[in-house]
């Protein structure tokens, strides 16, 4: 029977990122990742240190889980990681959504699996330089061929620095057809340690007038909403 790695799940919290921002929603976080990403936020769930405190769980423990939290009522549930996309997690989209659960997931776009065809939102997520990872855009594009016939497929892009502007300006050319959300790094990850919110404020200002003072009129630039609520703190 299919198991799954599962780092945390947590919730009902709102999604604080991106297309689906502000919605009441509980997250899935699946353990291991096939990127390092120099700035990453939920290491936990990516270096295999912590492989001990992630769950061994069958899709029907997972949506256990989802309905104890929710209430039995259904809500967008979030797959995130680490990266779900390496993992099968075919059989929790076909339980919950006969419930009414609605799926949304998101991954770098590194690996592609046919489940993407049963979600309603996929948000695809490529790793600007200042990641220390390269974008294979190849297999990106293979993610969105297997996200055809899902609700909506979006970009999401992290921009630290005038590199990675840059960097998601030409990802924007290759795929106009993405809906496009921006969001500043957070260089501050340690969960231990209070966020600066007069900074975080500071980078989201400056990439608010990096994209007005371009005539970049396209994505949509918007904070990570949980970081300003709750700073780094895990399972929020
Ligand atoms: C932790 S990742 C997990 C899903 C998948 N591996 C991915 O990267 O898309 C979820 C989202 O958080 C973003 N993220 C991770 N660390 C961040 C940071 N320090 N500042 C801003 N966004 C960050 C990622 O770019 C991604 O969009
Ligand atoms: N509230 C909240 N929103 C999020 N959006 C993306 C997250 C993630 O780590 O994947 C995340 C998260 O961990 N918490
Ligand atoms: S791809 Fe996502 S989970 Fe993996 S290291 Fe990068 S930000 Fe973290
Ligand atoms: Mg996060």
């Amino acid at each position: 029977m299919t198991t799954l790695r599962i780092a945390e799940i947590f919730g009902p919290t709102i999604q604080g990122e991106g297309a689906l921002i502000g919605e009441p929603t509980v997250f899935v976080r699946a353990g291991g990742c096939d990127y390092r990403c120099s700035w990453c936020d939920s290491m936990h769930a990516v270096d295999s240190a912590y492989r001990h405190d992630w769950a061994v769980m069958t899709p029907e423990d997972v949506m256990a889980e989802v309905r104890r939290l929710s209430g039995g009522k259904p809500l967008t549930v979030s797959i995130s990681g680490g990266n779900p996309a390496i993992q099968d997690f075919a059989p929790v989209i076909a339980i919950g959504k006969e419930e009414g659960y609605r799926f949304a997931c998101e991954t770098q776009g590194s690996v592609s699996q046919p489940w993407f065809a049963d979600l309603d939102t996929l948000v695809l997520s490529p790793k600007p330089p200042s990641s220390g990872e390269k974008t294979d855009w190849h297999k990106f594009t293979r993610c969105l061929h297997q996200a055809k016939g899902c609700g909506q497929a979006v970009m999401k892009i992290v921009v630290f620095d005038d590199t990675d502007y840059a960097w998601a300006k030409a990802a924007a050319e290759r795929h106009p057809e993405l809906p496009l959300y921006l969001q500043p790094g957070n260089p501050e990850v340690d969960p231990e340690l209070p966020v600066d919110l007069n900074q975080a404020t500071d980078r989201l200002l400056w990439l608010i007038e990096k994209v007005t003072g371009d005539g970049w009129f396209t994505p949509r630039v918007l904070p990570q909403l949980h970081v300003l609520v709750w700073g780094n703190k895990r399972g929020v």
